[in-house]
């Protein structure tokens, strides 16, 4: 089986033994999954050979940008010479240090010690036991309950699916596990009504001191959340909000773990969302810009007052590949690239900018209400009445992916949730790529709206 079989050989026998996740299988297998072959830069290349220009770099990941030869010979390197030890038992190795060293480096003052994990929602189970653990450490067990948000989205296992808010994973499997506790998210667009969305991010963000009273202040152990949603339709909160839960989270003594796995290392402008959105974490997540997405890799960047309470005890959590050498050593010259190479700063002062003058452009169109952007992260609502922020008739995501399919068929990849379409492409796109960008978005939104008007949805 190779990339020069014809597709829809591939196609059929991916249909017959891969399973997607969050797909409908024999629904996907009737249409053919499309093969993605290569990639470079911010660019796809799929099985028949149709350049595809990809905005949400793969899931949020691809920071650096695809073909970045340094961090396969990085790979390689890392094989021959380790190409696995664990550190459980009293063992390390040098990528392990490396990597949790330059974390250290790069991480705000006082965030100096990592746990490694697989994966971002591995990254949050550590989490969960994290909080628990600690504050058992501290004589308070019971303050064992983790305050979320609905909509936020913070990993697909038990304890992350648990930990994040999206309706539709908690149906299947019987989520969310106990003493986690969710509140409303500060979607002002969906769901501010008609206050300001100042007076919503308050109100949102009041709702945490609300929770905390209920449950009783010494049952809460932590709240989780990222600095800004992504997964959730890229929810960029009033500027009030912020601020007003930091206060609670101070108020209270509760920890802060501020999810980075999207926001962190230069998607929004700096190296962390935390920075962007003037908060202070206790712990943050990390995964997908860590690596690139080119190992999969995830973390928690714990502050020192929360780590030097987990090693005076031994901490009984970790996997296999808590730390795998070659995961370590990619994911550490993917850092090196994006420090050497400056492409933080280049986001923070030429692109991103440009960016977002070219993407709020994009509220001209007719079916266009809100258009949010911080740094490389943006998301535009799809409305049939701007004044009103009125939802479409038809169920919540129809048109989204009637749009999403107009942009895939133009060679751009966007995503859409329910009705938000959103980017987030590789942090070095080029102002020409950006340009592209825009105009496929634009003519697949007239390809989407025409295609409304026909069908009676608007
Ligand atoms: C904020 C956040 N936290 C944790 C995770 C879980 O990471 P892993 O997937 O590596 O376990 C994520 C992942 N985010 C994610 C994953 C898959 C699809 C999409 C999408 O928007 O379609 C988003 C995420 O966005």
């Amino acid at each position: 089986i190779t990339n020069h079989m014809p597709t829809s050989e591939l196609q059929a026998l991916d249909a017959a033994h891969h399973m997607h996740p969050f797909t409908h299988g024999s629904g996907l297998a009737g249409k053919g999954a499309r093969i993605i072959t290569r990639a470079n830069g911010a660019w796809l290349t799929d099985s028949d050979g149709n350049r595809i220009l990809d905005a949400m770099a793969g899931l949020w990941c691809v920071n650096i940008g695809y073909g970045r030869k340094e961090l396969a010979q990085a790979a390689a390197r890392q094989m021959e010479e380790l190409p696995y030890y664990n550190t459980f038992f009293q063992t390390t190795h040098v990528p392990a240090i490396a990597l949790s060293k330059k974390l250290a480096e790069l991480a705000p003052e006082g965030f100096n010690h990592t746990f490694f994990a697989g994966s971002g929602s591995e990254a949050n189970d550590t989490n969960l036991r994290l909080v628990r653990t600690y504050w058992a450490e501290k004589g308070q067990p019971e303050r064992n309950i983790v305050i979320s948000r609905w909509n936020a989205y913070h990993g697909s296992s038990v304890g992350s699916g648990s930990l994040g808010g999206m309706k539709g994973m908690h149906m299947q499997g019987g989520l969310p596990i106990p003493d986690i506790h969710h509140i409303d998210q500060p979607n002002w667009w969906a769901e501010g009504g008609d206050m300001t969305p100042e007076e919503f991010g308050l109100e949102r963000a009041r709702q945490l001191e609300a929770a905390i009273e209920e449950l009783g202040p010494e049952r809460v152990a932590a709240f989780i959340a990222e600095p800004i949603q992504g997964a959730g339709g890229v929810i960029v909160p009033p500027d009030t909000y912020w601020p007003e839960i930091q206060r609670i989270v101070d108020k209270y003594g509760i920890l802060l773990i501020a999810d980075e796995v999207i926001c962190g290392f230069g998607r929004t402008g700096n190296w962390f969302g935390s920075q962007t959105m003037n908060i202070r974490p206790h712990i943050m997540t990390i995964a997908k810009g860590l690596s690139s997405g080119y190992q999969p890799i995830g973390g928690s960047i714990i502050c020192d007052e929360v780590a030097e309470v987990i090693n005076s005890i031994e901490f009984n959590h970790g996997y296999t590949y808590s730390g795998h050498p070659v995961a370590c050593a990619v994911a550490l010259e993917n850092l090196r690239i994006l420090d050497e190479e400056k492409i933080v700063e280049k986001v923070a002062t030429e692109t991103a900018p440009y960016l977002k003058e070219k993407f709020e452009t994009l509220t001209d169109h007719p079916l266009v209400g809100e258009a949010k952007i911080v740094g490389m992260m943006g998301s535009i609502a799809l409305t049939p009445d701007k004044a009103s922020r009125a939802a479409f008739e038809a169920e919540a995501g129809t048109v989204g992916f009637i749009c999403r399919e107009r942009c895939f068929s133009n060679n751009l990849v966007m995503r859409h949730v329910g009705d938000r379409m959103i980017i987030s492409p590789p942090l070095v796109i080029a102002k020409d790529e950006i340009d592209t960008l825009i105009e496929r978005a634009w003519q697949s939104l007239d390809e989407c709206h025409a295609r409304l008007k026909d069908e009676g949805l608007m």
